[in-house]
């Protein structure tokens, strides 16, 4: 698992940490690692001895660590430059150490760079940037290297002009190759549009982890954690202590989510499926093995449902919805019933003592919470979750999961090959299979959306992916995951 801290949490480390050390240890550390990437680039385009740099030099520290690792290079030959945003007020230290080193100031962008180092703004950022800084920025993606080649952009901390605690992008920033950060990760690397602006993101140690005692503000599920989590039948295992998981979904309407939610669900770590609506004979037809009736009342035992994709707003979705809330098992409502909801209609329903997981994507929450999720998705799902008590997995990119605790999940498999029509009613079968599993509900929620991820991309493979795909995707994912 990695984790992810807020500025002021990690405002506070340093504080402590640095009240033990000599002055500027911190920067020198960030600035070592910082240079040591940055060679480690050159390498590919020629090594760093003659390489052109271009430092992008702002206010605060986070220029001053541009400045030293500039000096670094500069120190092994290259020729580097520091373009400074704000020349009254830049980091005199660092641009002493530059200028011994050999290195320069400019005032215009040069017309050639192998690698651009953006140092206009870390976690000290407010608002979005400048409008100098956000004109050069524009420009680098032109600067092209003494091959030929897009000049290597490096974010130091941070790509600028993100925000940092939330990962929303509101005006221009930087796309960066490679963002170097320190002491710890920080929202913006693995939430929102942020994320994808952060390239490879690589965490350079400078001793912080001992005084970070603060809860992280969102944590990112690995490989390793699925793997642990994914939950596998054993000599003693029969289909039905693996668990069974009912589905509520499709309608006459769309019988395809149904078809497509049990693909889901056959997928994942369940011993049985049970279908229970109108698109009962549909799915036996395509799916042998699973057990199907009209309605949930004839379902037979499940240990948990999944409910709401395709499902429709009639008085027969309406009556599926009742009695899967009146059952004493984890229950999942996606889609259609999560639009249910909307109104009040089901609030004594939805005191329930069995977990309750809600999968809307932006339109669903919007209707149900009365707002747009917002730039800061993290508090817009956890702002949900802890009003409907529920665990709450918010669709997108990086599709969040949150707990009414306040516990944060952000997903990293996202894939734009899951842009596609069904391929919600897919993770809803997978979450519901992994409930019914009796994975608690954060975790069915972290690993179904990861899974699903992987599946996406997956899929992709083969050229645009349709839902099927992706359902067809998961078992080939999970053979190497979790084999
Ligand atoms: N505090 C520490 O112990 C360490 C800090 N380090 C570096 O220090 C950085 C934080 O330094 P600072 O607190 O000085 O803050 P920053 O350097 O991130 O930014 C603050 C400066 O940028 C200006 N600014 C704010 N928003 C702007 C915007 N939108 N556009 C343009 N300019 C803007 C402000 O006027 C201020 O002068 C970190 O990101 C990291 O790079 C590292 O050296 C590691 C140790």
């Amino acid at each position: 698992m990695r984790q992810a801290w807020r500025v002021a949490d990690v405002r506070a480390a340093e504080k402590t940490l640095m009240a033990t050390l000599p002055e500027g240890t911190l920067m020198r550390r960030a600035a070592t690692g910082l240079a040591r990437r940055c060679a480690l680039l050159l390498e590919a385009t020629g090594g760093v001895y003659g390489a052109r740099v271009l430092l992008l030099v702002g206010s605060g520290d986070n220029g001053g660590d541009t400045l030293y690792a500039g000096a670094m290079l500069a120190a092994r030959g290259a020729q580097v430059r520091a373009l400074l945003l704000s020349p009254d007020r830049v980091h005199l230290a660092g641009l002493a150490a530059l200028r011994q080193a050999g290195g320069f100031t400019t005032v215009d962008l040069p017309t050639r760079s192998d690698l651009v180092l953006d140092g206009i703004v870390g976690i000290g950022a407010s608002g979005g940037l400048r409008p100098l800084a956000a004109a050069i920025v524009k420009s680098i993606g032109d600067l092209r290297g003494r091959t030929g080649q897009r000049a290597v952009v490096v974010a130091v901390d941070v790509p600028s002009g993100v925000t940092v605690d939330t990962g929303h992008v509101p005006g221009d920033a930087v796309t960066a190759d490679v963002t170097v950060t320190f002491g710890c990760l920080k929202p913006a690397h693995v939430v929102g549009p942020a994320a994808a602006r952060c390239g490879q993101v690589e965490l350079v140690d400078i001793g912080l982890g001992p005084v970070l005692v603060a809860d992280p503000a969102v944590r990112v599920a690995e490989d390793a954690d699925i793997a642990a989590w994914w939950p596998r039948p054993g000599a003693a295992s029969d289909k039905y202590n693996r668990g069974v998981v009912g589905l509520a979904t499709g309608s006459a309407r769309y019988p395809g989510a149904a078809l497509l939610s049990t693909a889901g669900a056959l997928a994942g770590p369940t011993g049985m499926v049970r279908y229970a609506g109108s698109a009962h004979q549909e799915v036996v037809r395509a799916h042998p093995s699973v057990v199907a009736a009209p309605k949930v009342a004839d379902a037979g035992r499940v240990q948990a449902w999944a409910c709401g994709s395709g499902l429709g707003t009639t008085a027969e979705a309406r009556t599926a919805l009742r009695s899967v809330l009146a059952t004493s098992v984890p229950v999942l409502l996606d889609a259609d019933a999560i639009t249910l909801l909307v109104g009040g209609e089901y609030a004594e329903d939805l005191r329930r003592d069995a977990p309750l997981v809600l999968t809307p994507h932006d339109g669903e929450f919007k209707r149900l919470a009365g707002e747009e999720p917002g730039a800061d998705r993290m508090a817009g799902a956890a702002r949900l979750a802890a009003w409907t008590n529920a665990v709450v997995l918010l669709k997108g990119d990086r599709t969040i999961v949150a707990t009414p605790g306040g516990e944060i999940w952000a997903n990293p498999t996202g894939s734009p090959a899951l842009a596609t029509a069904g391929s919600g009613d897919v993770l809803a079968g997978l979450l519901g299979s992994l409930l019914a599993a009796g994975l608690p509900a954060v975790r069915a929620a972290v690993a179904a959306a990861y899974v699903h991820g992987l599946a996406g991309r997956h899929a992709a493979l083969g050229g645009p992916a349709t839902a099927p795909e992706v359902a067809a995707a998961v078992r080939p994912v999970l053979a190497r995951l979790v084999a």
